[in-house]
C-alpha cells in the first residue's frame, strides 16, 4: 500500500500558501488492510479512514460514476487495482488533481502544475460535469485566487451544465455553503463574475443577476465593488451578505433567503439594512425623537451588535459609491450608546405604581439623553 497527499494541500504548498488540512489517498489497499494498520473508519459514503496518530483523512483510491441527478446520485468503486491516476482524473480542477508521494515527489498527470503557473482553472476531465457543486467551487476558488482565469473549455462546459439544469438540482444548503465560503474569501466579486458568466447566478439568485441588465449595468459594477469593500474590511458573513443584497427590495431579499435557506442572522440583517437604507442616508439630519425611533425599530436596545453590523453594511455601500467617509456610522453608534445608557430600571421605579407609564417614560428619557448628547456634540 502507498499513500499520497492530494488535492488542496498540494495546490497550496506549490502556491507557497500555508496548508490547512492534508487529505491522503491510499493506493493498493483494502478496508481490511487499513483497519489492520490501525486506521479508524469514518466514511459513511466512501471508504475514508483516520490516521491513528495524526487524525488526518486517508481515502482509498476510487473511481466514481454518476447514476442520477443531484448530489447523492453517485456510485463509487474502490479496489486495490484502482490507480492514483484513476483517482485523480475524477477530480474537479487540474490544480486540485496533483498528488505528493511520501518521498516528496509530485505526481501530476493532468497538467496541474502548468495551470497553477499560468493561473488557470481547468477541469480535469468530463467527470467535472458529474458534480454541479464544482461550478460553485470554481467560483469560490476565483474569489480566493483572483489572478486566475477560467479556461475557455471549462467556461463552455459550465455554461452547458447550467443550461442543462444541473445547478437547479443542487440542494439549497449546498449552494449556500459554497456561496458563504466564497463571500468570506478576499475577492468575492470574482465569484459573482464567474457565476454570472456561466449563467449560474441567474439560476441561484436571479434577483441579483438582474443587475446585469443593460439599463442597470452600473448596478452590477456597484455590487461587485460593495462586496469587495466588505471583504477588504474583513467583515463577518452576515455583514457581507447584507452588503451584497441591500440594493434589492425586501421581497426579493426574502425570496433569495427562502430559496437558499440563508441563516436567520444573515437574513434579518440584510432585511433590516435594506429597509433602513433611506433613513440611514439622512441620519445626520434626524432629530432625537427619530433617532430613538430608528434604534427601537431595529431592536437596537436588545441587539446593539446587529445595529452596528447594519451600519457596517451600509458603510460598504457608501464607500463603494466613492464616499471617503461614512459619518453616519459613528454618529448613529453614538446615539444608540447614549440611549442605551439610560437606566431603564430607575426610570421604571420612578413611575411608581403607574406601570402603564413606564414605556413612554423610558422613551422620553432616551430622547432627552440623545438630545443632550446632540447639543453637547454640536
Ligand atoms: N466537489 C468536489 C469536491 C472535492 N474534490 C476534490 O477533493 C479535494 C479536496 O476537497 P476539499 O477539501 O473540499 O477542497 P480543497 O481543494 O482542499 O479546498 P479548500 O482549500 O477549500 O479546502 C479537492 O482538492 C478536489 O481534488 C472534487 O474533485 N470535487
Amino acid at each position: 500500500m502507498k499513500s499520497y497527499v492530494v488535492g488542496g494541500a498540494v495546490r497550496d504548498a506549490l502556491l507557497g500558501l500555508p496548508v490547512q488540512d492534508r487529505d491522503h489517498v491510499v493506493v493498493g489497499a483494502t478496508p481490511e488492510a487499513m483497519l489492520a494498520a490501525g486506521f479508524r473508519p469514518v466514511g459513511k459514503d466512501f471508504p475514508v479512514f483516520l490516521h491513528p496518530d495524526t487524525q488526518e483523512e486517508y481515502a482509498l483510491a476510487r473511481t466514481e460514476r454518476k447514476t442520477a441527478p443531484g448530489y447523492h446520485g453517485f456510485v463509487f468503486h474502490t479496489a486495490p487495482d484502482v490507480t492514483l491516476e484513476d483517482d485523480l482524473i475524477r477530480r474537479d480542477l487540474t490544480i486540485n488533481a496533483m498528488a505528493q508521494g511520501e518521498d516528496g515527489s509530485i505526481v501530476d498527470p493532468y497538467g496541474g502544475r502548468r495551470d497553477l503557473d499560468a493561473r488557470i482553472f481547468r477541469h480535469v476531465s468530463g467527470a467535472f460535469a458529474e458534480d454541479p457543486v464544482r461550478i460553485l467551487r470554481l467560483a469560490r476558488f476565483a474569489a480566493r485566487f483572483p489572478a486566475f482565469t477560467v479556461a475557455p473549455e471549462t467556461a463552455s462546459l459550465m455554461r452547458t451544465m447550467v443550461a442543462e439544469g444541473e445547478v437547479d438540482a443542487l440542494v439549497p444548503e449546498r449552494v449556500w455553503q459554497e456561496l458563504a465560503r466564497g463571500l468570506m474569501e478576499a475577492h468575492p466579486s470574482r465569484m459573482l463574475a464567474v457565476l454570472r458568466d456561466c449563467g449560474a447566478l441567474a439560476r441561484i439568485m436571479p434577483e441579483l443577476d438582474a443587475f446585469w441588465g443593460a439599463a442597470q449595468a452600473d448596478k452590477s459594477v456597484h455590487i461587485l465593488r460593495v462586496i469587495d469593500t466588505a471583504a477588504a474590511a474583513s467583515h463577518t458573513l452576515a455583514v457581507r451578505f447584507a452588503a451584497l443584497v441591500q440594493g434589492l427590495a425586501s421581497q426579493a431579499i426574502g425570496a433569495v433567503c427562502r430559496r437558499l435557506k440563508v441563516p436567520n442572522d444573515c437574513r434579518d440583517l440584510a432585511l433590516m439594512t435594506a429597509r433602513e437604507q433611506a433613513t440611514l442616508a439622512r441620519a445626520l439630519a434626524l432629530g432625537p425623537d427619530d433617532l430613538v425611533t430608528l434604534c427601537e425599530r431595529c431592536d437596537g436596545f436588545r441587539k446593539p451588535e446587529r445595529f452596528l453590523d447594519m451600519l457596517l453594511a451600509a458603510e460598504c455601500d457608501a464607500r463603494a459609491r466613492g464616499a471617503a467617509a461614512y459619518p453616519q456610522r459613528p454618529y448613529l453608534a453614538g446615539a444608540l450608546a447614549v440611549a442605551r445608557a439610560v437606566n431603564a430600571g430607575e426610570v421604571a421605579a420612578a413611575c411608581g405604581a403607574d406601570k402603564e407609564q413606564i414605556p413612554a417614560a423610558i422613551r422620553r428619557a432616551r430622547v432627552a439623553a440623545v438630545s443632550a448628547w446632540m447639543e453637547g456634540a454640536g
